[in-house]
């Protein structure tokens, strides 16, 4: 595979009246060709100050960047003609129709007005073309945002929070679009807090966490790396499941209970549980470890929960505020 997008030890550091803060601190991304890649991280963890430098909008201290195989800043002009991106939500006029706002972009950017109908069709917004944006959907001002940034035909989409605000439809609506557009061979870069819609969309994700990568990979390898910490437990007939979650809660452990099993949050060693239930001459028939989610990745790597649609929520990501075992 080729990386269409390559950035290694990015640096960034803001300075105010408070003081100096690394928004970047050597951070590291590569996504290959084809790929819907997953940027993902707390609020303030560095996101959206990566995708402002990679698009030359903000200025690093150190690190190199490559787009296309070109280095960026340096040979931006070159490559911008070839990337999309939606880094803030656009602001388009209410009086305009969707077909004029795109003629219009479409003229300022050098592109054939020819190219508006066709990516009205790839964002599914042709039959309602000729209504004026104001009487839009959130759902449809974002795919409209879109159309915008696909009007160049890009070999990189680069989309920040593309599903913020929206509702289930337009979040679904929203996959959708993301696996045709890669369907047709774009490499999409999306960052988003919805992070069962990245496990659903994404072939791969990079984490980030406190201005560096703290995970990448396949979506499958990521998870596989990882597992929830939690098994479930189910007793030979006739067992007091009841009984048993006392029993282990008194030894420490989260249990919860569910009508025929029980989930032992944080089992890190299993052995015990099956010991402890021995000995009082209950005995465990099924005892299977719950398969990590990328909810549970993000958190076991960040210490911080995500936050659907919190764009702007907090500064400063929680580090090492990760599980404790239960058992270890
Ligand atoms: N212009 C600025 N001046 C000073 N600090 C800034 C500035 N922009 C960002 N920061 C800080 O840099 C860090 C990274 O911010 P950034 O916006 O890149 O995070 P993010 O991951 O995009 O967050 P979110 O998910 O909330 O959008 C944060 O601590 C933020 O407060």
């Amino acid at each position: 595979m080729t990386a269409v997008l390559e950035i290694s030890g990015l640096r960034k550091t803001y300075r105010s009246r408070k003081g100096v803060r690394n928004a970047l601190d050597g951070f590291d991304m590569v996504v290959e060709a084809g790929q819907v890649h997953g940027f993902l991280g707390p609020n303030g963890s560095g996101k959206t100050t990566t995708l402002r430098t990679l698009l030359g909008l903000i200025r690093p201290n150190d690190g190199r960047m490559a787009i296309l195989g070109q280095e960026v800043p340096r040979r931006l002009p070159q490559v911008a003609g070839q990337v999309g991106a939606i880094v803030e939500s656009p602001q388009f006029f209410g009086n305009f129709t969707a077909k004029d706002t795109l003629s219009l972009l479409a003229d300022a950017g050098n592109v054939n007005r020819s190219r508006v109908p066709a990516v009205l069709d790839l964002v599914g917004l042709r039959d309602r073309a000729g209504e004026r944006v104001k009487t839009y959907s959130l759902g449809m001002k974002q795919r409209l945002a879109v159309a915008s940034a696909l009007l160049k035909e890009p070999k990189l989409l680069i989309l920040d929070e593309p599903a913020n605000g929206l509702d289930p439809g337009g979040i679904r609506e929203m996959r959708t679009l993301m696996r045709d557009l890669s369907a047709s061979g774009m490499t999409v870069l999306l960052s988003s807090h919805i992070l069962g819609e990245i496990q659903l969309i994404c072939d791969s994700v990079t984490i980030i966490s406190a201005g560096r990568r703290v995970t990448s990979g396949s979506v499958a390898e990521v998870l596989a790396s990882h597992t929830s910490g939690a098994v479930r437990v189910r007793l030979e007939q006739g067992g007091d499941l009841f009984g048993a979650a006392q029993v282990l809660r008194e030894a420490g452990a989260q249990v919860t209970l569910e009508a025929d099993y029980m989930v032992v949050g944080n089992a890190s060693n299993p052995a015990l549980i099956t010991r402890l239930l021995a000995q009082r001459g209950v005995y465990v028939s099924e005892l299977t470890p719950i398969a990590a989610d990328l909810e549970d990745v993000f958190l076991e790597l960040t210490g911080t929960a995500p936050v659907e649609g919190q764009n702007r929520q907090v500064d400063e990501s929680a580090l090492g505020a990760g599980r404790n075992g239960w058992g270890q």
